[in-house]
């Protein structure tokens, strides 16, 4: 007997109003090579014409289901283990000492997030809508002292409009786990440097120069996770929507890469409104497009609809990290996504407003012009 597929939907935020979209209820299914393809890193070092190849499958990835998974991206094994150790000593901790790096310390909202407190800015402040996000978070961002390519370090310190350098104490109360600081530093500068390749790919995938957006990538949003979603109560029943891990939603900026442990859990919605399951795969990460690069593709480069559900009783650990552009740089949509037959469709704008602008609805604070 054929199966009739049965839809829902679910409601995102967008800075435009309540957006809609149609999920199928079935089950996550496997995805195919093409939806979410495994893209080998290995050559990226080795030429323009290397990397051509590269960002010619990232294009087809990124204009389907804007999703995919990189190999050989360079960030070794030790490392990742040495964080995930770290993340894990950090939320084995009881609550006090947790709060003692509050992101309430912080004005860029370094730090600790309790689970459930702060629905609707988790993560990268994603605009979750349907329920409390099941998850806690310690996030490092932008400093320009962690950032090795930055020569002046200095004139950006003492620029009040960034108000950056005020994470002393992320390191002071977590002093007493062995080697946090020196990992989480570590790790961040790692992912900061893939990151940085990878948007060079972006830009060759969308037809410019391998350096287009270096210039927006001196001091960019770099926000660096670990995030924990603790077990579910066993007593859960399968339909209740309490336990999910994070809702359904859109990630805020650029470029997303994300290492998963092995329990599962991530989904991704089809171009054909199914949930995907995003399956962890050993030595890759997850690469997806956030809504700031898919405005400046004049909507050529998919920000894909994704949710995190960990139904199992044991924790879940991931490690996302979310690059966007200088938070003052005020971007434009791409030339080479713009002909008579697409106009642009979005004025320019900074990403650093983008970022705060997409907070405040999530917050229900009015939006600046
Ligand atoms: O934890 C994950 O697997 C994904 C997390 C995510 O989508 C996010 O933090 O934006
Ligand atoms: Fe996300």
């Amino acid at each position: 007997m054929a199966t009739v597929t049965q839809y829902t939907q679910v409601e995102l935020l967008t800075l435009h109003g309540p957006e809609f979209r149609r999920v199928s209820t079935a089950p996550p299914r496997l995805p195919t090579e093409d939806e979410i393809p495994i893209i080998d890193l290995s050559t990226i070092d080795n030429g323009f014409e290397a990397r051509k190849a590269i960002a010619s499958q990232v294009k087809a990835a990124a204009e389907s289901t804007g999703f995919f998974y990189i190999k050989n991206h360079g960030i070794s094994e030790e490392l990742l283990d040495r964080a995930l150790s770290t993340a894990q000593a950090f939320f084995s901790q009881s609550i006090e000492q947790k709060e003692l790096v509050s992101n309430k310390k912080s004005k860029h909202a370094d730090g600790f997030h309790g689970v459930g407190s702060t629905q609707g800015m988790m993560a990268e402040f994603q605009i979750n809508m349907c329920h409390s996000d099941r998850k806690e978070t310690f996030s490092l961002r932008y400093n320009p002292m962690n950032d090795p390519t930055m020569s002046n370090p200095e004139t950006l310190l003492s620029d009040p409009s960034y108000s950056y350098g005020n994470d002393e104490f992320l390191w002071e109360g977590t002093s007493h786990i062995p080697g946090f600081r020196e990992t989480t530093i570590e790790f961040w500068q790692r992912r900061l440097a893939l990151a940085r390749k990878m948007i060079r790919i972006f830009a060759l995938a969308l037809d410019m120069p391998e350096d287009y957006f270096d210039s927006v990538t001196t001091n960019p949003g770099a926000d660096g996770l670990y995030v924990h979603y603790p077990g579910s109560p066993e007593t859960l029943s399968e339909d209740t929507e309490t336990d999910v891990g994070i809702g359904s939603h859109t990630d805020i900026q650029c470029v997303t890469l994300l290492w998963q442990d092995m329990s599962g859990g991530l989904q991704v919605l089809s171009a054909s409104d199914e949930w995907l399951d995003a399956r962890p795969i050993p030595g890759t990460l997850v690469v997806n497009i956030g809504d700031f690069l898919q405005r400046l593709s004049n909507n050529r480069f998919k920000s894909t609809v994704h949710r995190v559900y960990n139904r199992q009783t044991t924790s879940r650990y991931s490690m996302p990290f979310f690059l966007g552009f200088n938070p003052d740089s005020v971007c434009q949509v791409v030339p080479s996504c713009i002909d008579k037959d697409h106009p642009a469709l979005y004025e320019p704008i900074s990403c650093g407003k983008w970022h705060r602008n997409r907070l405040a609805l999530s917050q229900g604070k009015p939006i600046t012009a």
